[in-house]
């Protein structure tokens, strides 16, 4: 379809959605309408199948944490066109209301500010009047957890954590690339991975220009590992989000823009509420690290040396074509966790772990001016605080190892003494903040420390 088409679309629809029990195979159909016509859309997501024969109360369970997918996965369909009508299928509570509305104006909200449309921050969906049965509750919480992990440092604390402590976590991927295939390997754990296959039709209109943008992949992640805890009768879903996540990036219109808000604190007490009313599901996900910073969870990530091979959080890794072996060594990320991770280890170990030393090549000093506030705004990238950032510069200061290297010593003298005295007095190794791990999981990151 023509974008000049695409771009007079009226609304958004979310027509059906299945699941074939004998494939794992669960469709998504999508409409974008208008005066046009209609351009439609089906994402196929594959959960792996449990063993057994599922039972109708966990069709029944498992139906319901679907119907809240299918509306999240829609985002990605809905970017190309941004209508401003989002019409859902059928009547919602009021808490799976606030959940979808939160996904499509505050986890659309950087795809809003870089294409300028601000009508997306304020959409409200047109939603069916009618009564929502009750669900029947269910209640998981003393099964084994189901740990999401996306191939970085986060998810690898969190695996190690649970194990330590004894809970016998399963890892769980969505799309598993080599990377996260290895980082299984080496936990010698038996991991679940479901599929996810996007639309075709909108690779060819994003290649055609339609609109494009940053979507909340961790909300539809986190609704795909429900399903599958669902379906295997597991327990919570653990993620490792953390602390930062929760922070936006800038303020426009009046309104927060934050790259990483489907991994905030804020989404996550969203997703939770929408689950318990929705689904019944009463401990159904939470995130571990939500209490720390990244530093602090780097830290952590510095005392467990048996992933150092396959470890890899940088984004580029993750992309559907053309994605990078390991660390690219030249986006944001690979810039944050390289600062971060490096106070904690000696040189020679996180060189090998990057495959180079980001602090011996003056290139990468403009992109860490920016991490550490001296130039814009923080990047729309999954990086730390500022002051985090700051943080780890003045301990790589303090080290022998690093004091020399040109990048500390450039950066050093760029930071202007304010930053030094905010430093001094951080609290980045302090847990805070709100966070919904159980009281019986609270152990687990003891364990780690
Ligand atoms: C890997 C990555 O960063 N991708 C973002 C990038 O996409 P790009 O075009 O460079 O490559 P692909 O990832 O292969 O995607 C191709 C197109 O497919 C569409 N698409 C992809 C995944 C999806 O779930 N929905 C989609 O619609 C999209 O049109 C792609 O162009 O740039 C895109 C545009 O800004 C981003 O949308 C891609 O981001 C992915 C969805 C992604 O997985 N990103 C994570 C690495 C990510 O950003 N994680 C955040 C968490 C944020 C959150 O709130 O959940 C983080 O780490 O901070
Ligand atoms: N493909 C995936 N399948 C399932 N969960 C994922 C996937 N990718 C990321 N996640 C989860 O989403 C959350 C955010 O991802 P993020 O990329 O920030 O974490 P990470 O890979 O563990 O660590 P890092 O921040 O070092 O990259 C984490 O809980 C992570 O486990």
């Amino acid at each position: 379809m023509p974008n000049e088409q695409l771009r007079r679309m009226d609304a958004f629809t979310f027509p059906s959605y299945s699941i074939d029990f004998a494939t794992g195979e669960a469709l998504f159909d999508y409409a974008l309408t208008g005066p046009d016509g209609e351009q439609r859309f089906t994402e196929v997501i594959t959960l792996p199948l449990p063993a057994e024969p599922v039972s109708d109360e966990t069709a029944a369970t498992l139906d319901r944490v679907l119907a809240l997918l299918h509306l999240v996965a829609g985002v990605s369909y809905y970017k190309t066109a941004a209508p401003p009508r989002l019409v859902l299928p059928a009547p919602l509570g009021p808490a799976a209301v606030g959940f979808v509305t939160a996904v499509y104006t505050k986890g659309l909200a950087e795809y809003a500010y870089r294409n300028e449309l601000p009508h997306v921050l304020e959409l409200r969906p047109e939603v069916p009047t009618g009564s929502v049965p009750a669900a029947a509750p269910l209640d998981n919480s003393d099964r084994r957890p189901l740990s999401a992990v996306g191939g970085g440092k986060d998810s690898i604390v969190s695996l190690e954590a649970l194990r330590r402590a004894g809970f016998d976590p399963v890892p769980f991927s969505v799309n598993p690339n080599h990377v996260i295939v290895s980082v299984n390997e080496a936990s010698d754990l038996v991991p679940l991975a479901a599929r996810r296959r996007i639309d075709p039709v909108l690779f060819d209109l994003n290649a055609a220009g339609a609109r494009n943008g940053h979507i909340p992949v961790t909300a539809i992640n986190s609704l795909i590992a429900v399903a599958t805890a669902v379906l295997h009768g597991l327990g919570p879903v653990v993620m490792s989000n953390e602390r930062s996540a929760s922070d936006p990036n800038l303020v426009w219109h009046g309104h927060e823009i934050n790259h990483q808000w489907s991994k905030g604190v804020e989404a996550e007490g969203l997703l939770r509420a929408a689950l318990a009313e929705h689904a019944g599901l009463t401990e159904p996900y939470f995130s571990l690290l939500r209490s720390l910073s990244e530093l602090h969870i780097a830290r952590l990530f510095a005392e467990i040396d048996r992933y150092d091979a396959v470890v890899t959080s940088c984004n580029a890794a993750f992309k559907l074509r053309d994605a990078s072996e390991r660390w690219c060594r030249n986006c944001p990320k690979c810039r944050f966790v390289f600062i971060a991770m490096a106070p904690f280890m000696s040189r020679e170990r996180i060189t090998g772990i990057f495959g180079g030393d980001l602090l011996d090549d003056t290139s990468q000093i403009p992109g860490y001016r920016e991490l550490l506030g001296v130039d814009g705004h923080k990047p729309f990238e999954c990086v730390g605080e500022v002051e985090e950032s700051v943080v780890a510069l003045s301990l790589l200061a303090q080290q022998e190892q690093w004091r020399d290297a040109p990048v500390v010593r450039a950066l050093v003298e760029a930071l202007p003494e304010t930053a030094w005295t905010a430093a001094a007095g951080s609290d980045v190794f302090t847990p805070g903040g709100p966070n919904f791990v159980p009281a019986h999981y609270a152990k687990a990151l003891t364990a780690l420390t």
